[in-house]
Formats: structure tokens, sequence, C-alpha cells
């Protein structure tokens, strides 16, 4: 199975809260067929089971912190895993969070072969956010909680970035723009890929 997933392709969509990430991997789905995962969606859903362990992230995430690496890393790769027979490509959105949680994806799932920075200001990502939180329902999505994921991602996301530079696998992408204009360049990195 591990086989498998090194032949499809892996791309990390990483920005801050509120950047777009999720916006811009839908429209990936919708053209490229492309298996969307989002660690902040397989997170929710644990939550919304009720389990124990749920309960525990739920309070993690209220408070805009990161969940334990292993958890995680451990959700993705059995999405990933349930999927590979009948995906060419899988986005990784929201993950890696920190430098160590694309070590630890590499060393257990695979290296991706592209990383979008979707890249917006941060009084752009709190105006977004602020806005989703009056329909999304999502308990991290009001003011104290967006400042300190918007601090936890200045902090500890940004590094990643830097990270994979180096290897020359990053696409920053501006997200200041139009859905749909952001997209034309998230297609542009995504065809470029052999
Ligand atoms: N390019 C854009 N221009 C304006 N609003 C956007 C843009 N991209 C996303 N949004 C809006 O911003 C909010 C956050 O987008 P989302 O895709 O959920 O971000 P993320 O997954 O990075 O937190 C959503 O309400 C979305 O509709
Ligand atoms: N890779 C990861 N490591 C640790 N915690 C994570 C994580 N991905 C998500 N979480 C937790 C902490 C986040 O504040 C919360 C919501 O994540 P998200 O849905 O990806 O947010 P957003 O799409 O607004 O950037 O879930
Ligand atoms: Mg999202």
């Amino acid at each position: 199975l591990l086989d498998k997933i090194k032949d499809a392709k892996i791309i990390f969509v990483v920005g801050g809260p509120g950047s777009g990430k999720g916006t811009q991997c839908e429209k990936v789905v919708a053209k490229y067929g492309y298996t969307h995962l989002s660690s902040g969606d397989l997170l929710r859903a644990e939550v919304a089971s009720g389990s124990e362990r749920g309960k525990t992230l739920q309070a993690i995430m209220q408070k805009g912190e990161l969940v334990p690496l292993d958890t995680v890393l451990d959700m993705i790769k059995d999405a990933m895993i349930a999927k590979v027979d009948v995906s060419k490509g899988f986005l990784i959105d929201g993950y890696p969070r920190e430098v160590k949680q694309g070590e630890e994806f590499e060393k257990k799932i695979g290296a991706p072969c592209l990383l979008l920075y979707i890249d917006a200001k941060g009084e752009t990502m709190v105006k977004r956010l602020m806005k989703r939180g009056e329909t999304s329902g999502r308990s991290d999505d009001n003011e104290e909680t967006i400042k300190k994921r918007l601090d936890l991602y200045y902090k500890a996301t940004e590094p990643v970035i830097a990270f994979y530079s180096s290897r020359g696998i990053v696409r920053k992408i501006d997200s200041e723009l139009p859905v749909d204009e952001v997209f034309g360049h998230v297609a542009k990195a995504i065809d470029g890929l052999k």
C-alpha cells in the first residue's frame, strides 16, 4: 500500500487560517479529481463522532492550538490508504503545520512533489475568518481564537515554507486575488508537474 502511495502525487497545501486553502482545494478536486484531505476536517469529524478522543481534540482546537502530531498524521495516513486505489493525487490541506510534521510525514508516507503556499495578508485572513464565523458554526472562528491561530501560524507554520523552499517545490500563490484568479495560478502550478 505504501508503495502505491509513492506513485501518487502528494501536494501539501500550506497557508494561514482563512487564507483560502479549502476553497482552492475544492476547485482542484473539481478540475483534476485529486483526493482532498483536510486535517481540520478529519479532526472535526472525530469531534462530531462524540468520542472521548474527539472531546480532547475539541478542547485543543477551541484554543487555537495544534493537536498532537501522531493523532493527525495517523488520521491522514488512514485516509490516504483508504483512497490509494482510486487516487492519482492527494491534496494534503492544513498539514504540515510545523517542520516536524513534514519530517514525520515523509518518514511514514512519502515526499511531496509540490507545496502550494496560499498567501494572504494577516488582516485579510482575520476579515475572512470573522465573516466565515457568521455561518461556519466553527468554535474556533471567533476573534480571540483567530488571533491565536494567526500567531501560531507565523511562529510554527511559516518555517515549513522555508524548509521546503530549499528543495525547490514551493509555489507561492497570491490569495488576495478573487477566487477564480487565485485558482488560475494554482492550476498553472499543478499543470507544471510532470
Ligand atoms: N480569494 C478569496 N477572496 C475572497 N474570499 C475568499 C478567497 N478565498 C477564500 N475566501 C473566503 O475566505 C474564507 C476562508 O476560506 P477557506 O478556504 O475556508 O480558508 P482556509 O481553509 O485556508 O482556512 C471563506 O469564507 C472563503 O469563502
Ligand atoms: N496538521 C495539524 N496539526 C495539528 N493540529 C491541526 C492540524 N491541522 C488542523 N489542526 C487543528 C488545529 C487547528 O487550529 C484546527 C483547524 O484547522 P483547519 O481546519 O485546517 O483550519 P483553517 O482551514 O482555518 O486553516 O485543527
Ligand atoms: Mg480549511
